[in-house]
């Protein structure tokens, strides 16, 4: 059996795969989000451990086993969020600071006004955006109180060290922090010093599939065989190993990934270049659009405005208008990523009458993921010159049976749900099994199977008319704050 343990950035779940890459159990649980002020989100990362070493043996206990039951450990995780430990005493030294976190993003404006950007975006792939996670280390050293003998990291290698002890992050995760040159697989000495990183206080860059170290955690020695960045995962777990091939994962926010194979291409168009995975020789890139605010969305209404209890109740909420009478959310609850990258965009509801309610607004923020992704398609299609011709689905939010409609009804594309949708651990329990010889890449390749299909069923007149009027919203959000 293996363990596939999945830390996002709502929660913490493990999963027990079989050899078939069945899911034989799993465990799940919620964690604490802080919002210290406006603009700001942390996660406190001894909290974080703590549930996702509780939610491990939970899958382990409920399976009937132990540690001496599995063959290997597969980690993925919420990927840029910052985290600074001590390497003597394992304590985190602050608060994790999440990829959503918007702090530095006057930093980044600074960085752009000295003609920088060409520089880090020919070199990590990746635009000057508060979103990554060097300007994030950079604030906790200068502002934090962080010394500069700290160790830093991103989830994978918090995890990795709490499990084994040792200080090492993979190429997918590696490739996320505007530190780390996607071409020649190493930290790049000129962006850490322009950020004021010492490279002695970063993670090993080590290949996504093979065994990192052994656990005691869980009882005998497990090895940890696997560690790759959520949306990478996904990319993984959805079969998408050939060029050409993509998934958009529905979770806290939503990532649309294409494989572009062995080359590293630049494209404009808001896109960024990331690493996919490395697995012996081999190193693949794919393409990402990233939209910040998605399922994120719906946690807001949840915890925020308190009009539902739980996220599923959207879908009867919104299945109960027949139309979304002309209310509109823009969630850029922490700005906005590609294609725009606005880090002072804010949410903006717009539309609203004496006849609103919260159905209205349940409506909006379903179908406010499908029109981000809706663009963030044209975007790709646009930059690669090609037309998608279905989507890949995952995540939790493609529960949704109405979300999931309504996307096949404005992308025009059938939207095709996995049998697992979890693809994200799956992708990480696939690169475990690899690494240790449970399967080959062929193998992996076939155990992937759909599930459920929406095909479209809206006119393609009404769909241009709503994503016209999503525009104008959109508009209407931008560069909202004022940058200092
Ligand atoms: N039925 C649903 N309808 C709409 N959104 C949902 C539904 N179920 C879960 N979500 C949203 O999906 C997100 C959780 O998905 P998940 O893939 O677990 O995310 P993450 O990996 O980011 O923690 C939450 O933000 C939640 O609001
Ligand atoms: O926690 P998720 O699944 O929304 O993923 C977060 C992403 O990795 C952020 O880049």
């Amino acid at each position: 059996m293996i363990l596939g343990i999945d830390q996002g950035t709502t929660g913490s779940r493990a999963f027990i795969f079989d050899e078939q890459g069945k899911v034989v159990t799993s465990a799940y649980s919620e964690f604490e989000q802080f919002f210290p002020r406006p603009g700001r989100v942390e996660h406190d990362a001894a909290e974080i451990w703590d549930v996702t070493r509780k939610v491990c043996h939970e899958a382990l206990q409920d399976a009937g086993i132990d540690g001496s039951g599995l063959t290997a450990i597969g980690i993925t995780n919420q990927r840029e969020t910052a985290v600074a430990w001590d390497g003597k005493t394992g304590e985190p030294l602050h608060r994790a600071i999440v990829w959503q976190d918007r702090r530095t993003a006057g930093r980044c404006d600074r960085l752009k006004a000295e003609g920088l950007e060409a520089m880090f975006r020919a070199r990590t792939g990746l635009v000057l955006d508060a979103y990554f996670s060097g300007t994030k280390y950079e604030w906790m050293l200068k502002e934090g109180g962080v010394p500069q003998d700290a160790l830093f990291g991103t989830i994978d290698a918090w995890l990795l060290f709490k499990l084994t002890g040792r200080h090492a992050t993979d190429y997918s995760n590696a490739s996320r922090t505007l530190l780390f040159n996607i071409r020649e697989l190493a930290w790049d000495a000129e962006l850490c010093e322009t950020l004021g990183v010492p490279i002695g206080s970063l993670p090993e860059p080590v290949r996504n599939a093979e065994v990192l170290g052994e656990t005691e955690e869980f009882g005998g020695k497990v090895p940890v065989a696997a560690m790759v960045g959520d949306q990478q995962g996904a990319l993984y777990g959805q079969a998408c190993q050939e060029p050409g091939l993509g998934k958009n994962t529905y979770g806290t926010g939503n990532f649309l990934l294409q494989n572009a194979g062995e080359g590293s291409p630049l494209l404009e168009q808001g896109l960024i270049t990331t690493i996919a995975w490395g697995i012996g020789d081999r190193v693949d890139y794919a393409l990402e659009s990233s939209m910040f605010v998605t399922g994120a969305g719906i946690q807001w209404l949840r915890d925020g405005l308190q009009i539902i209890e739980a996220a599923s109740e959207t879908e009867e909420l919104a299945g109960s208008l027949e139309t979304n009478d002309g209310v509109y959310f823009v969630p850029a609850l922490t700005g906005l990523g590609s294609p725009h990258w606005d880090p002072y965009a804010r949410g903006t509801i717009v539309g609203l009458t004496r006849g609103s309610t919260r159905a209205h607004i349940a409506r909006a923020a379903l179908e406010a993921i499908a029109y981000q992704t809706v663009d963030a398609v044209r975007a790709q299609n646009t930059a690669l010159g090609v037309r998608l011709k279905e989507l890949r689905a995952d995540g939790g939010a493609t529960a949704n049976a109405w979300l999931m409609q309504f996307q096949s009804d404005v992308l025009g594309v059938p939207v095709v749900i996995p049998e697992i949708a979890d693809t994200t651990v799956l992708g990480a329990a696939y690169l475990a099994g690899v690494a240790t010889g449970t399967w080959t890449e062929e193998d992996v390749k076939g155990l992937w199977a759909e599930s459920r299909r929406y095909e479209p069923r809206m006119s393609d007149d009404q769909a241009q008319s709503l994503l016209a009027d999503w525009r104008r919203a959109l508009q209407r959000s931008g560069r909202w704050v004022i940058p200092e």
